[in-house]
């Protein structure tokens, strides 16, 4: 299957999954000379419930906490987007070095880590038949920059020694992801991808300017994850995001100040 190596990483996703060279692909390179302003942008309306948390899982390709979706307990509103959107999951992308492992870049600059978190419309039934509308996710976007240990990520740093194989997984309750956003929420937003597969181009992409903090220390715990099963040879999960993708006319908005 697809992931991040040589054989079977970015480069390659092509091969099975044609759209990766589509025309709405993500990350993309944030040219913040180049983003306009857009009045009808409106503030972000997060609503999260830490009760909806469920669990914290291994998936080969990240590390996920997944959350109750069957009710409007913790939502997306406002912001770039129309109607209502429910989180279903968070999870990160780093590198193997604290010089690169975002996907978005900003002005070329890479971050060692992103933060995203999934939100779909209820418009329609489920995230699986959102995931494939060209409205159907709307994926809020956290960049992670080097600076003081940041105890909002103590519990999700816990839990890892719990889930250091793909397809391991343990409780994750009672988690407020509100803690988890910097403490503006002004963003930039553009209309793009999955960043993995299936890369269907179902994603309205909130990207926040505001950086949080993350220790080097704490860098090092994300990366003694494993890509790998406990009865497979261990390859650390480390570089596991795609570089940015062709603007191919695009170009983000925000909020003007
Ligand atoms: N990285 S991302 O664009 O935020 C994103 C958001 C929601 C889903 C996905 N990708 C997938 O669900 N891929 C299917 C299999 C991956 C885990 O098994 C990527
Ligand atoms: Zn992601």
């Amino acid at each position: 299957g697809w992931g991040y190596a040589d054989h079977n990483g970015p480069e390659k996703w092509c091969d099975n999954f044609p759209i990766a060279n589509g025309p709405r692909q993500s990350p993309i390179d944030i040219q913040t000379s180049g983003a306009s302003y857009d009045e009808s942008l409106k503030a972000l309306k997060l609503q999260y419930d830490p009760s909806t948390s469920l669990d914290i899982l291994n998936n080969g390709h990240s590390f996920q906490v997944t959350f109750a979706d069957d009710d409007d307990s913790s939502t997306l509103t406002e912001g770039p987007i129309s109607g209502k959107y429910r989180l279903k999951q968070f999870h990160f992308h780093w590198g193997a070095s604290d010089d690169k492992g975002s996907e978005h870049t900003v002005d070329g600059k890479c971050y060692p880590a992103e933060l995203h978190l999934v939100h779909w419309n209820t418009e329609y039934p489920s995230f699986g038949e959102a995931a494939s509308k060209p409205d159907g996710l709307a994926v809020v976007g956290v960049f992670l920059e080097i600076g003081a240990d940041n105890p909002n990520l103590q519990k999700l740093l816990d839990a890892m020694d719990a889930i250091k194989c793909k397809g391991t997984q343990t409780s994750f309750t009672n988690f407020d992801p509100t803690i988890l956003l910097p403490e503006s929420l002004d963003y930039w937003t553009y209309l793009g991808s999955l960043t993995t597969p299936p890369l269907h181009e179902s994603v309205t992409w909130i990207v926040c300017k505001q950086s949080i903090s993350v220790s080097s220390d704490q860098m090092k715990k994300f990366r003694s994850l494993l890509f790998t099963a406990d009865d497979e040879e261990a390859c650390c999960m480390v570089n596991n995001y795609r570089p940015p993708q062709p603007l191919k006319g695009r170009y983000a908005s925000a909020r003007p100040p």
